[in-house]
């Protein structure tokens, strides 16, 4: 028990990229560590502001793994007294390719950070009690462990080091962070430090070929968004691909803005997997509606990508109609702007997790007592197209 209440430090360890134009990733692993405190809520939050926390990492070899079941009975403990959990279904998307290894689950997800959620996000109907850090990290690994993802991919994650790459990576899996340059969550009262994109896989399925944290550019300029892109390798078939998570620029007016991010991003991806010969997943907040500029450029690009989502829709044609759904000062905001593009002739999706019903999200949207972040987790199964017909 009190697996939720280990706290680690350790040191930061850097891997070099290869590809050029990109940032070198800031992993897990090989370095040095210690068990640093027994109760989160000793955790001094406001501290990780004045020392850089979040760019430390510790030493695998001094993690004791975790029961998968263990850690969830203690988030259920923690979460007693809250709503049941939403039901919601895989849907069977029976594709004619037959595969003999195993489906990778792919999950993306806003998680919404903790300091923007408290202190900038105004979410006028949400309780400020249905934020609680030590309640909402529960709702938020119980989603993860109901759903057991080969790969995670997050965006808005602020308690990397205190929280999730200690208790994922004695799950099993492998972390990489990648904070914003100019994180919003600097400017909130006892923040935990910056947030930014997190990609997790499971180390006894994949090999990690390859790394890039990529600071994205739009005409020139850096900016304030990032990605991580992957090169991992199935330990059970040998066949490579490349995952990538991202969070594009938020707001209306910054449509010509999120394209250029996009652009920028195509082309690095296309660079990782040298013109798509390796088949790709992108996973992303791209804070845009498919009718964006942004949203075409995927669709188009040269990279063979479709979106996954698109296939729960019965014509496979359409998007979900929301994959976030809050209420701010401003009003309501329902859009669709999470998505999971693949190599479509590469791969396909075999079944993707249903989106909460209008009922279940409830009169005063999210986040809420249920559900832990505005914006839903996307789930899908891929696997391998056993005969690529060479168009990836
Ligand atoms: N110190 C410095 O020199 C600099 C500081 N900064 C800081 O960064 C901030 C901007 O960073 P940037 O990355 O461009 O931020 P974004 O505009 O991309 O938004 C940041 C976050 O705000 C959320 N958000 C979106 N719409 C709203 C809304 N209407 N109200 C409240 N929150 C919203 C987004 O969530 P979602 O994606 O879920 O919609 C997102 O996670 C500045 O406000 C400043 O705090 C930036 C540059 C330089
Ligand atoms: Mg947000």
């Amino acid at each position: 028990m009190y697996l939720l209440f280990e706290v680690y430090l350790g040191l930061r360890v850097v891997s070099s990229s290869s590809f050029p134009g990109v940032y070198p990733a800031c992993s897990m692993g090989n370095g040095t560590s210690r068990l640093y405190s027994a109760l989160a809520k000793t955790l001094n939050s406001s501290a990780a502001s004045q020392h850089p926390e979040y760019l430390v990492s510790p030493d695998p070899e001094h993690l004791e793994p975790i029961d998968p079941k263990e850690l969830l009975e203690e988030c259920r403990a923690v979460l007693h007294t809250r709503p049941p959990r939403f039901q919601r279904d895989f849907v069977d998307l029976r594709t004619d390719c037959p595969s003999s290894h195993p489906p990778i689950r792919v999950m993306q997800w806003n998680i919404l950070a903790q300091a923007l959620g408290e202190g900038k996000d105004n979410f006028v109907q949400c309780p400020v009690e249905a934020l609680k850090w030590e309640e909402r990290k529960c709702l938020i690994l119980e989603e993860i462990l109901a759903y057991q993802p080969d790969i995670l991919c997050l965006q808005e994650v602020d308690h990397y080091f205190d929280t999730f790459q200690p208790l994922l990576s004695r799950l099993g899996y492998q972390g990489t962070f990648f904070p914003k340059p100019w994180s919003p969550c600097l400017d909130v009262e006892h923040n935990n430090g910056p947030d930014g994109c997190a990609l997790f896989f499971l180390q006894n399925r994949f090999k990690l070929v390859n790394s890039a944290n990529i600071r994205l550019t739009a005409m020139t300029l850096k900016t304030n968004q990032v990605a991580i892109a992957q090169t991992l390798e199935c330990k059970e078939s040998g066949r490579q691909f490349c995952i990538a998570v991202t969070h594009l620029k938020a707001r209306t007016g910054w449509e010509r803005f999120r394209s250029a991010q996009g652009c920028d991003l195509l082309q690095n991806l296309q660079n990782i997997t040298q013109g798509a010969k390796i088949p790709l997943i992108v996973c992303g907040d791209f804070n845009a509606e498919p009718t964006e500029e942004v949203y075409k450029h995927f669709a188009s690009s040269s990279l063979n990508l479709n979106s996954a989502y698109k296939l729960l829709s019965a014509d496979g044609q359409s998007e979900p109609p929301y994959t976030t759904w809050k209420i701010r000062t401003s009003g309501e905001c329902r859009h669709t702007l999470d998505y999971i593009w693949y190599s479509k002739h590469a791969l396909s999706v075999k079944s993707a997790l249903d989106l909460l019903t209008e009922e279940q999200i409830g009169p005063n949207r999210l986040p809420s007592f249920n559900y832990p972040s505005d914006h839903l987790s996307l789930v899908c199964d891929f696997s391998f197209n056993e005969e690529p017909d060479g168009l990836l």
